[in-house]
């Protein structure tokens, strides 16, 4: 079951945080002030971001067993990791980045265009708003889904900028084979058949959300993207090039920032994958922090089981010492679930969740 939009909610005003950092530099308005707790403090990681691991893709494709422990480790360990030598064409990476980054500025009025209706996930505006009390990021984000056709919404693709649409179309393909390939080097790397997760998840759902962050005059007051883990299997977050480092995940209750390498992407492992290795992997909770002088682009792409799919822990992750942590459920129906709440740590996998004395 694909995700309904709420038709009845209010959101409250939201301000466009381009337009604020233009006519208002120095006005930052309530609804974006965290409270205390919430504000992002110095990331005062023990763990340096350069901890994060790297992968070398070229490496997993000539079967270096290595490295492909090295990325079962980095899943099980971070559920974040950079992926180097990845084969997509560094034009292509320049090229989204460009249509991205056109497009956020573009004229309001351009953009509203493919305004995201609220309590709705694609276009553009801010997503997982549901309250006019909501707490707004600092961040306008644009997202689309891609893949099948029955995710898309066609009047959201903008028609400006120039070549957008196809730009997306042809990242979209090559980012797909890219999460092929890390699913079939992760199964492989468990000792499972390299199709696995492949032949789990059916035709894999898949979107893109590109999130440009303005500058901002406090940004000790406010957050790009709120605390969540991703609804996803896996994440491929491109940061764009020369922005501000600003993605922070959490590790051992402390907030590490992600160095960007340069042309690496971002993986990261979302629920889906905690869930059916009945959380051998972890899907990692994870922000986005501004900066006072410099924007800063991603480029995020989810893949996703299709709708259909009924996922729950896979047999060879349970046995007796490692009882089901989670129930089986249908991903539509967890994509809902997904959608119609804000995020909010990993608030949302206490859908699948089961008690710690029940088993499946
Ligand atoms: C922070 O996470 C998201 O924004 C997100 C949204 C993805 C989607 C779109 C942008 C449009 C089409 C539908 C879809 C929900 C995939 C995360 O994606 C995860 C969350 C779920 C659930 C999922 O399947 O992917
Ligand atoms: O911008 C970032 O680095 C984080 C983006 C993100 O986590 C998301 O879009 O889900
Ligand atoms: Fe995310």
């Amino acid at each position: 079951m694909a995700p309904v939009p709420i038709s009845t909610i209010n959101v409250g005003h939201i301000d466009d945080v381009q337009e604020l950092r233009k006519f208002k530099p120095n006005t930052i308005p309530q609804r974006f002030i965290r409270d205390i707790q919430e504000r992002p403090t110095q990331a005062t990681a023990l763990i340096s971001s350069s901890d994060i691991p790297t992968i070398d893709l070229s490496k997993l494709l000539k079967g270096n067993r290595d490295e492909i422990l090295h990325l079962i480790s980095a899943c099980e360990e971070w559920g974040f990791f950079q992926v180097i030598n990845h084969g997509i064409a560094l034009n292509l990476l320049e090229n989204i980045e460009e249509k991205a980054m056109e497009f956020f500025r573009l004229p309001l009025e351009e953009k509203q265009k493919y305004q995201m209706a609220p309590g709705t996930v694609q276009g553009y505006g801010q997503a997982f708003v549901f309250s006019e009390h909501q707490k707004l990021d600092w961040c306008n984000m644009f997202a689309l889904g891609v893949i099948p056709d029955s995710i898309r919404n066609n009047l959201l693709w903008p028609k400006k900028p120039t070549n957008f649409s196809n730009t997306v179309e042809i990242y979209s393909k090559e980012v797909r084979k890219l999460c092929q390939n890390l699913l079939k080097y992760i199964a492989l790397g468990l000792g499972l058949k390299k199709d696995l997760f492949e032949e789990a998840f059916g035709v894999a759902v898949q979107a893109i959300r590109m999130n440009y962050y303005p500058p901002c005059s406090r940004p000790d007051l406010v957050l790009g993207l709120s605390p969540h883990s991703d609804g996803s299997a896996l994440t491929v977050l491109q940061q764009g090039k020369g922005s501000s480092v600003g993605l922070q995940i959490l590790k051992d209750d402390k907030w590490v920032p992600v160095q960007p390498i340069p042309d690496a992407f971002v993986i990261n492992i979302g629920d889906t994958m905690e869930v059916v290795t009945n959380g051998r992997f972890k899907s990692v909770e994870h922000r986005a922090v501004t900066h006072k002088h410099s924007d800063r682009l991603s480029i995020v792409t989810f893949y996703a089981p299709s709708y259909d799919i009924e996922l729950g822990p896979m047999p060879e992750f349970v046995d007796k010492k490692n009882p089901c942590k989670y129930r089986r459920y249908n991903h539509g129906e967890y994509s809902k679930h997904y959608v119609t709440n804000k995020l909010q740590g990993k608030r949302t996998l206490e859908f699948a969740k089961i008690p710690t004395k029940n088993s499946c």
